[in-house]
């Protein structure tokens, strides 16, 4: 199958700074796909060269096969959506979702036709008459959507949409985006550095770190198998502990830290002798009567939230580490200063390069 998008070794430089590095990968028709990473690692920048904004340095931008060098934004089959909206606030609903078509020159009749059917999928049946500044945040956003589908891209972009909206909004607009990208079953392109956005609405995601694209995963293998230690500790919480790898041990490698020997799953095949950071996540915790066999440590802090209890503990060599602990273990938590005992499977602690070895 024809990939909706094909970064071909794309890189995009300002004079001698690289805003993206050398990005590779397909984007697949229909598919709900996302860049993640931290502000300045060159999302917009990816998306602002895949709609024609900005042409690459060096690579090639296929969409649906078709090389687009050359090809102006307005001539690809792209539409994107930018966090601010950019729609004209004293036209209606239904002018502004139609808006695209009347410039292309679509009929009046045949423009009316889509604008209703667009209003029936953002849920906003017969209020194409209401003035945009008579809208919520919310349907505002559905509205920019709208108006985006209705030149009928064949991928539309969406560069931090929701980030204007309150939190509230915001969780209740990642699912409608994700139902909207069902009905209409296009490429969705979106960007943001919110890992809870991108995990709940994305197939895919691309973690990007200055320039470039680290890992591209699911949701769940990104948070279980991280490739490298920015994705282990942008992408949910982490443990964090560095050392040097003593030694290899069939799928694990132990290595040294300041909590003494530990071992986790050798991820990247690192040899004995290499600089390594081990990762722990705070639900791996397990916490046993002091004294036991494990990490000695007492509980700095204890946040009890009903389901979940989060704990700050420091352990005998005065490293910080959290738990989250849930079930009837969050219920039953010791005293804050109680001493404890730490362990934790090493099947679920990973061993992987420093930041550094993967940015030489
Ligand atoms: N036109 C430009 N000229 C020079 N540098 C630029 C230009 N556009 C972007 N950059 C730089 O490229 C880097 C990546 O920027 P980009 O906007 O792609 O990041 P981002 O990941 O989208 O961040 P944010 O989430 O803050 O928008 C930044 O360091 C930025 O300063």
């Amino acid at each position: 199958m024809t990939a909706a998008v094909h970064l071909d070794r794309v890189s995009v430089r300002f004079g001698d700074f690289t805003a993206v590095n050398s990005a590779d990968l397909e984007i697949s028709p229909g598919e709900f796909f996302s860049f993640l990473g931290p502000s300045g690692c060159g999302k917009t920048t990816l998306l602002r060269a895949i709609s024609g904004f900005v042409d690459p340095s060096e690579g090639r931008i296929l969409i649906n096969g078709r090389d687009m060098r050359g090809i102006g934004p307005n001539a690809r089959p792209t539409a994107l959506i930018f966090q601010n909206l950019a729609l004209f606030p004293m036209m209606s609903v239904a002018d502004n979702i139609g808006y695209g078509l009347r410039v292309r020159g679509v009929a009046k009749r045949k423009r009316a036709e889509t604008v209703e059917r667009l209003l029936d999928l953002i849920a906003l049946p017969g209020q194409g008459g209401k003035r945009i500044d008579e809208l919520s945040g919310g349907q505002k956003q559905r509205v920019a959507i709208a108006r985006a589908l209705a030149v009928e891209p064949q991928v539309l972009l969406l560069d931090e949409p929701l980030s204007a909206l309150d939190l509230k909004l915001r969780q209740h607009m990642r699912n409608e985006l994700r139902a909207i990208q069902r009905r209409v079953g296009i490429t969705f392109i979106y960007i943001t550095h919110d890992q809870g956005e991108a995990l709940t609405m994305s197939d895919r995601i691309a973690v990007m770190n200055r320039g470039v694209i680290e890992q591209v995963a699911d949701g769940r293998t990104l948070y279980n198998h991280p490739r490298t230690a920015f994705v282990a500790a942008f992408v949910g919480e982490n443990n964090r502990l560095a050392g040097r790898v003593l030694e290899m041990d069939g799928d694990l490698a132990r290595i040294e830290t300041p909590l003494g020997p530990l071992a986790g799953v050798n991820a990247r095949k690192l040899m004995a002798g290499s600089d390594a950071i081990l990762f722990v996540r705070p639900e791996s915790l397990l916490i046993g009567p002091a004294g036991g066999d494990g990490v000695p440590a007492h509980i700095a802090e204890a946040s009890f939230e009903g389901t979940v209890t989060h704990l700050t503990l420091v352990t005998e060599a005065g490293i910080r580490l959290i738990a989250t602990l849930s079930g009837a273990a969050a219920r039953n938590v010791p005293e804050e200063g109680a001493p404890v005992t730490l362990t934790w499977p090493s099947a679920e602690a990973i061993v992987l390069p420093p930041e550094s070895a993967d940015h030489a």
